[in-house]
């Protein structure tokens, strides 16, 4: 049995991610959770399409358990999107205690499952998700997620449309954060070359991809098809590599890492595994360019992810 959960899963991500999911002929059981009961619909919904997965749907707290009992790979979309003028810090608010809530539910009732957090802000939710499964003993940080995958996708697009290049044929590796300055996508490794106000303009396009689409949705929320798709695909790795043994699956991925001095999480290319993260790649060579942005990525991110480790240890709310 391949049980895929979705935390979040009546919402602008979760809907398309589930309906995506469905199609992933390696599910055989989608469980829908959302905290708004339009879930068992959207369940009922799925639920008529002809692929393997089987679909259910579960409301509230107190179904909880039942969505997460025997999940191979939980999900987690769920918590409020930015509107205009918010960076994904300002979600923490709300978000750092919907992801809590969520994680103490998993580790009580899938503790060895596949944990792939989109919640924002990432830099944080992935930290106190670690910190909840090593308060409840059952901690294994190859296991935890945080899914940075948008930023990879957004990263092979707009190079592939510079370069006029087949996207499928475009790889560029983002490492870092989810967030602004964190996002540092490592151009010099795409196999192209940039002049300098290409670099320029392309680095700030995929470090502030997240805040176009907010703009263009106005008010309406953020990115949740191309969002749906990335964390399909970021799904995908984890099933590939976890239940059909593909070897050489690797994405980059948000995670518990010694790749830089001082920073406990960071995202570089992780092989994925039987039991997840399988190894995690060192920062790859970088151009001065590139090392600026590292430099100007680690104090955000340090005091991002303090802030998630406190807000579980109790030292701020
Ligand atoms: N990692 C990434 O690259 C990206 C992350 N995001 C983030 O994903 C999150 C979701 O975004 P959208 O789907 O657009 O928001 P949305 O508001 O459309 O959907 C969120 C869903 O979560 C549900 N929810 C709230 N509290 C819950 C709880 N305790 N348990 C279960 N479900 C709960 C809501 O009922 C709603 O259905 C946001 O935090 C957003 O910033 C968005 C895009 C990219
Ligand atoms: O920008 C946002 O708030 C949503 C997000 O993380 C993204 O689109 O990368």
């Amino acid at each position: 049995m391949v049980k895929v959960a979705v935390l979040g899963a009546a919402g602008g991500i979760g809907q398309p991610l589930s309906l995506l999911l469905k199609g992933n002929t390696t599910v055989t059981e989608l469980a829908l959770y959302d905290v708004a009961p339009i879930v068992v619909g959207v369940a009922a919904d799925l639920s008529h399409i002809n692929t393997p997965a089987k679909v259910t749907g579960y409301k509230g707290d107190d179904e909880l358990e039942a969505a997460l009992k025997g999940a191979h790979v939980v999900v987690i979309p769920a918590g409020i999107p930015r509107k205009p003028g918010m960076t994904r810090d300002d979600l923490f608010k709300i978000n750092a205690g919907i992801v809590k809530t969520l994680a103490t539910a998993a580790a009580k009732y899938c503790p060895k499952a596949f944990l792939a957090i989109i919640s924002n802000p990432v830099n944080s939710t992935v930290p106190i998700a670690a910190e909840v499964f090593k308060a409840a003993g059952v901690h294994d940080p190859k296991r935890i997620f945080g899914v940075t995958t948008l930023d990879i996708t957004r990263a092979n697009t707009f190079v592939s449309e510079l370069k006029k290049v087949d996207t499928s044929k475009t790889s560029v590796p983002v490492i870092g954060g989810h967030s602004g300055v964190t996002i540092i996508p490592i151009l010099s490794a795409s196999g192209h070359s940039f002049s300098d106000s290409e670099r320029e303009a392309l680095t700030q396009r995929i470090q502030y991809g997240g805040d176009e689409v907010v703009k263009a949705k106005d008010g309406a929320g953020s990115a949740t098809l191309s969002m749906a798709y990335a964390g399909a695909r970021f799904v995908e790795s984890l099933l590939d590599a976890s239940v059909n043994k593909k070897s050489g699956v690797k994405e980059c991925t948000y995670v518990q890492s010694d790749a830089v001095k001082g920073l406990e999480y960071f995202s570089t290319v992780v092989e994925l595994g039987a039991d997840g993260a399988s190894k995690i790649h060192p920062v790859p060579t970088l151009d001065a360019h590139e090392q600026k942005l590292l430099d100007a990525a680690i104090p955000e991110l340090k005091s991002n992810i303090q802030k998630g480790i406190d807000f579980v240890k109790g030292a701020s709310s």
